[in-house]
């Protein structure tokens, strides 16, 4: 089921927390939501849950693959939620927690105990679960507890599945290691899912479509290569992972961005005055099979560059050593 936003704003009090926001996630697709905190993501998701409704607005609208749902109830939206913060019920047993959305439909739509049962060993098989329906949430591992989450959003056959910051509170492994289950998850089930996460590796690894937000707004949408490869702002490249700004008498107001794995280094004796720029080795690094290089240019800027462990055995660096920078696929932006 696809979702289509249209023209979304939402203040509270004075504070504008979305601005004009409009976005089309594509039906089947896993779309991330990316951006530092505060930047409208959390609220957008909610919206689109119908736990937060949007300002009034004859232009604003919410459609489910063409039906407008802007005014419908979250109950009645047919959405499957997961918070970062576990939300299963501790009394329960893993069982009673993914079966409960059901167990407490009215009596004309409730499926029978049987059926419940069954519904629920399905959804305990397709999270990898089978076996620990008897235990209480406290006896699993976060990650466990997180699919569990998951496996209770979808008892209810939602139309789509909407995603606060699952694994925010794993750790970094286990975030990993999920992540990677949940892309495979969603390729075996194909529901449209949206995805809020403030990091950029996990929304880069895992969705179809990224969007970028900031300030209450939209900065970019694409596939995560297209947004990696052609950022349209200072925002967003800077926000996409690590970034050389470097000045030039050129346009000094205007830094040139080029990534360290971008950055050529050649001999000084190479250097090609058109295109690049001397500077000497300041400091190596070079446990690991990346060697990560800073680089002093001759008017005192820092340059970071990433070269194989190969590259620099040939170039045959130390520290103060004159080199040439060649810095190719950088941007400007104006
Ligand atoms: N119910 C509310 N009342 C007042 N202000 C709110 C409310 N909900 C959100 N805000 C404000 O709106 C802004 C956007 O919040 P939101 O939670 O959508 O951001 P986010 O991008 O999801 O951030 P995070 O990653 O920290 O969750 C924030 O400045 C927040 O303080």
């Amino acid at each position: 089921m696809s979702i289509s936003i249209r023209n979304i704003n939402k203040t509270f009090g004075k504070y504008k927390a979305l601005d004009n926001v409009s976005l089309e996630v594509p039906n089947g697709s896993l779309t991330a939501l990316l951006g530092p905190s505060g930047s409208g993501k959390t609220t957008l998701l909610r919206i689109v849950a119908g736990l937060e409704f949007a300002d009034e607005s004859k232009n604003s609208a919410i459609h489910f693959h063409g039906e407008d749902v802007t005014n419908v109830h979250a109950g009645k939206r047919g959405v499957g939620f997961v918070f970062q913060h576990y939300a299963l019920f501790r009394h329960m047993t893993i069982a009673e927690n993914i079966g409960f959305g059901l167990s407490v439909l009215p009596s004309k739509q409730r499926p029978s105990s049987t059926e419940i049962r069954n519904r629920v060993g399905e959804l305990l098989s397709l999270v990898q679960l089978a076996g620990l329906e008897n235990r209480r949430p406290d006896q699993l591992s976060g990650g466990q507890r997180q699919r569990v989450a998951l496996a209770r959003a979808l008892a209810i056959r939602p139309k789509v599945l909407l995603l606060d910051e699952p694994f925010g509170a794993l750790d970094a492994k286990v975030r990993k290691d999920l992540r990677r289950w949940l892309r495979s998850f969603h390729d075996e089930i194909g529901l449209t899912t949206l995805f809020v996460t403030h990091d950029q590796e996990e929304a880069l690894e895992l969705a179809d479509q990224v969007v970028v937000m900031a300030n209450s707004r939209i900065e970019q949408v694409g596939e995560p290569q297209q947004i990696y490869d052609h950022p349209e702002s200072q925002f967003v490249i800077r926000f996409l992972g690590n970034v050389n700004a470097i000045r030039d008498s050129r346009d000094p107001d205007s830094p040139l961005y080029v990534r360290p794995h971008d950055v050529e280094v050649l001999f000084a004796a190479e250097a090609d005055p058109a295109t690049d720029r001397l500077a000497r080795v300041h400091h190596l690094f070079s446990a690991g099979p990346i060697a990560r290089l800073s680089l002093r240019l001759e008017d005192g800027q820092f340059v970071d560059a990433e070269l194989s462990r190969q590259q620099l055995e040939e170039l045959g660096l130390g520290v103060g050593d004159p080199v040439a920078v060649r810095m190719q696929g950088a941007s400007r932006f104006e």
